[in-house]
């Protein structure tokens, strides 16, 4: 993987960069939508490269439980098993272990848990974490790390950020796969001295890309933001920083004039399942009664293929029809929605004026102006 910086901002710390992976160039900042178990959900690959998609995100932990990885090797690798041509990250399984498996036992060898699917029991390790990260041939892979949940005391923290800093030395040598880019992830918790810590031993490590972990658990944003504010500045500017999890149109908005270039979140996939869909306005739950007989399109500022060919009325209908079709045509849109968003604000740091677009948009969109 190679990244490059473009343009920084004068009067924030966002800058602009193109990430090349060996499935193609990727603008920075850049949304990248989450496709957990090799779908984004109700989307064809075709659908997410219309909207402007290139890089997608899946998941160790499920696909290790679901098909198995050993499957998705036999068939060519990820890319090949979803018909995906552009870049795929994933995950090492680090969160999902601790959030969604019932956890057994965390060791310094690596965690037991049952799966959440039949109660099986399994053993993931760093380097089980990699070589199945590697049977799934992502373009960018994660190491094994412990997030750690909010709130957690500064003793827990401690002992699971050294932990996690053990770990990603060994994920560091089991990597072998030169095709693929492994990432650090700083942990640490709320604790400044203990994401300092974290960040200068990763950093260390001389990782190809640092994501900041353990944040978007639950924590009040302006904590994720201070968070932020110190851990950055410690990550090399050369590199690709990624805030996991992220997110929201506002945090999104901070985490890039704090100098993060790469975001992943379920909320506009999952909202869409909802019936509720983004638009310049704010937030606009469609299924609402009210628009039973609104036929004008979902955000009339939107130039998707949904905007420009259903209403409101109709995407409602099927919503409340239970017609697949109706969270196809939200998720469609929300997932455009933030790609195109990634968009303007790229242009907004080229041409200097992120923060007046931030300003302008928190206003439309009715998000205090913090
Ligand atoms: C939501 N907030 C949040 N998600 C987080 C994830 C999962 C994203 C992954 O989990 C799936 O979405 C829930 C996505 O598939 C994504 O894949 C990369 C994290 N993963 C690791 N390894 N370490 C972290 O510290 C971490 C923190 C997070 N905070
Ligand atoms: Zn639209």
């Amino acid at each position: 993987m190679k990244f490059k910086v473009l343009k920084w901002a004068e009067d924030c710390k966002a800058r602009t960069g193109l990430l090349e992976t060996p499935h193609g160039i990727i603008e920075t900042p850049v949304f990248m939508p989450v496709g957990t178990q090799a779908t984004v959900k109700t989307l064809t690959p075709d659908e997410l490269e219309q909207i402007g998609a290139k890089i997608i995100l899946s998941n160790t932990y499920h696909l290790y439980l679901r098909p198995g990885h050993r499957i998705i090797e036999e068939a060519g690798g990820l890319h090949r098993f979803m018909n995906w041509e552009g870049s795929i990250l994933t995950d090492s399984g680090g969160y999902q272990v601790f959030s969604l498996g019932e956890l057994r036992e965390i060791r310094e060898e690596g965690v037991t848990f049952r799966s959440h699917i039949d109660g099986s029991l399994h053993f993931i390790s760093p380097e089980t974490s990699i070589e199945i990260q590697n049977s799934l041939g992502a373009d960018i892979i994660m190491a094994f790390d412990e997030c750690i949940p909010y709130p957690a005391t500064y003793e827990y923290v401690k002992n699971s950020v050294e932990r996690t800093t053990r770990w990603a030395e060994r994920c560091k040598k089991h990597h072998k796969n030169e095709k693929q880019t492994l990432f650090g992830i700083v942990q640490g918790g709320l604790y400044k001295d203990l994401r300092e810590k974290s960040a200068r031993d990763l950093v260390s490590m001389d990782f190809k890309g640092y994501a900041v972990g353990g944040l978007s658990v639950g924590e009040p944003k302006e904590h994720m933001y201070e968070v932020l504010d110190y851990t950055v500045p410690l990550l090399p500017e050369d590199k690709p920083r990624y805030l996991m999890g992220v997110g929201s149109p506002d945090a999104i908005f901070e985490g890039i004039i704090r100098g993060i270039d790469m975001f992943d979140c379920v909320l506009p996939t999952r909202i869409a399942r909802h019936g509720t869909v983004f638009t310049a306005r704010g937030r606009l739950v469609v299924k609402n009664a009210a628009y039973a007989r609104d036929f004008s399109p979902l955000d009339p500022e939107c130039d998707c293929y949904v905007c420009k060919n259903y209403t409101r009325a109709y995407i409602r209908h099927l919503i409340n029809a239970n017609e697949v079709l109706g969270i196809r045509l939200t998720t469609i849109h929300n997932l455009y929605f933030l790609l195109s968003l990634m968009e303007k604000i790229r242009r907004a740091i080229e041409g200097g004026y992120l923060l007046e677009f931030k300003q302008e948009f928190f206003k439309k969109f009715g998000y205090d102006q913090g």
